[in-house]
């Protein structure tokens, strides 16, 4: 039996993305629709309760909306693709390396919360050294990244590609979030299983697709015994048995000269770096991923995928 999924947003970034990525499958019935209707409040709703699985790939409002419209409609399941449900306990968080059980909790929930893109890459680098033990309570966490600029969906990629937009953007590289309160936050604390709230910096660059996130720590903060070798091999003990996450191996990263965010464009996975001196002061921890592969559509489709194999 095919089953019925509905992306409401189908025809924003993320959700156009989804819909490339799963162009041919035929094991799915898209339910769909058409551009010009795509606010239409009454189709919406009509679509979204006809869904095995409804995606949402609408910003927080919108998302709360179509999650109120199919309220006790227990055939339909959801992946919401916004920041909306992503530290709500009864939604399942929908990093499926996150933990060795966390893609069996999305296979079997109703309502799976897709992380932020950001998050992804810092939760992946922080998480395994909370669980570890190496990261201690009230480290300062600093998280540091840039995105391509379709992270900033439809409007930032007008702002960024048409020069007669009226808020045109001709900066190649920009900071933002500068009051240091990025809605991100919540996320990488909680499930980072992190204590303190991480100083959070993104930025912007001038290419469309790929994310560098930054985690830098200094080993004489961290719980005894910490090294460069001690950290990466918790990494790889942490993401062994799955080939979404690689943590690539202390020789082949201490050879980089630089390491480059476009490298994974169009691609679902997602690659952890260590890098540092054997016996040095610090290490730089690095996720380097699609924004809209492991970042958002990406991760959408697995999650669907793992729904639809319960
Ligand atoms: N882009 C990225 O890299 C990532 C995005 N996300 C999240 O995914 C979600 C979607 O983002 P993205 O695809 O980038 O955004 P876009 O702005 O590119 O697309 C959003 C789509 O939703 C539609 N929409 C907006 N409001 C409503 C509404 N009230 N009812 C129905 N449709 C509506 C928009 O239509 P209209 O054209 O009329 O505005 C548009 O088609 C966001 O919550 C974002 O935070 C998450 C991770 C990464
Ligand atoms: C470049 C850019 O603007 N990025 C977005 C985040 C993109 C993303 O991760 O979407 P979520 O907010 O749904 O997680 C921002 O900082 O708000």
């Amino acid at each position: 039996m095919t089953a019925k999924i509905f992306i409401d947003g189908e025809h924003g970034t993320t959700g156009l993305q989804i819909r490339s990525r799963t162009a041919d499958r035929r094991d799915v019935e898209w339910l769909s629709i058409p551009e010009a209707e795509r606010r239409n409040a009454a189709m919406r709703e009509d679509m979204l309760n006809s869904a095995d699985i409804a995606i949402l790939c609408l910003p927080d409002d919108a998302s709360k909306e179509a999650v109120s419209m199919v309220a006790g409609n227990n055939n339909v399941r959801i992946i919401d693709t916004s920041t909306a449900f992503r530290i709500a306990p009864d939604w399942a968080y929908g990093f499926a390396e996150m933990d060795k059980d966390q893609a069996d909790k999305i296979r079997s929930a109703r309502c799976v919360a897709n992380p932020g893109c950001y998050p992804t890459g810092a939760v992946s680098l922080i998480r395994p050294l909370r669980a570890a033990g190496i990261l201690p309570d009230g480290y300062p966490v600093t998280v540091n990244a840039v995105s391509g600029y379709t992270g900033g969906g439809k409007q930032m990629i007008a702002q960024m590609e048409d020069v007669n937009h009226p808020e045109h953007m001709t900066a190649n590289n920009f900071l933002y979030g500068l009051n240091l309160k990025h809605k991100h936050m919540p996320e990488m604390k909680i499930h980072g299983l992190l204590d303190r709230a991480p100083l959070f910096s993104p930025s912007v660059g001038r290419f469309p697709q790929g994310m560098i996130v930054q985690v830098p720590l200094h080993l004489e903060n961290l719980n005894e015994g910490a090294s460069l070798e001690s950290i990466h091999a918790a990494l790889v003990a942490h993401y062994a048995g799955q080939n979404i996450v690689t943590v690539v191996p202390l020789e082949d990263s201490a050879k980089l000269g630089r390491v480059d965010a476009e490298e994974l464009v169009g691609k679902d996975t997602m690659k952890l770096f260590v890098f540092g001196s054997t016996g040095g002061a610090h290490v730089n921890l690095v996720a380097l991923l699609d924004n809209l592969g492991k970042g958002a559509s990406g991760a959408a489709v697995q999650n669907m995928d793992l729904m639809l194999s319960a």
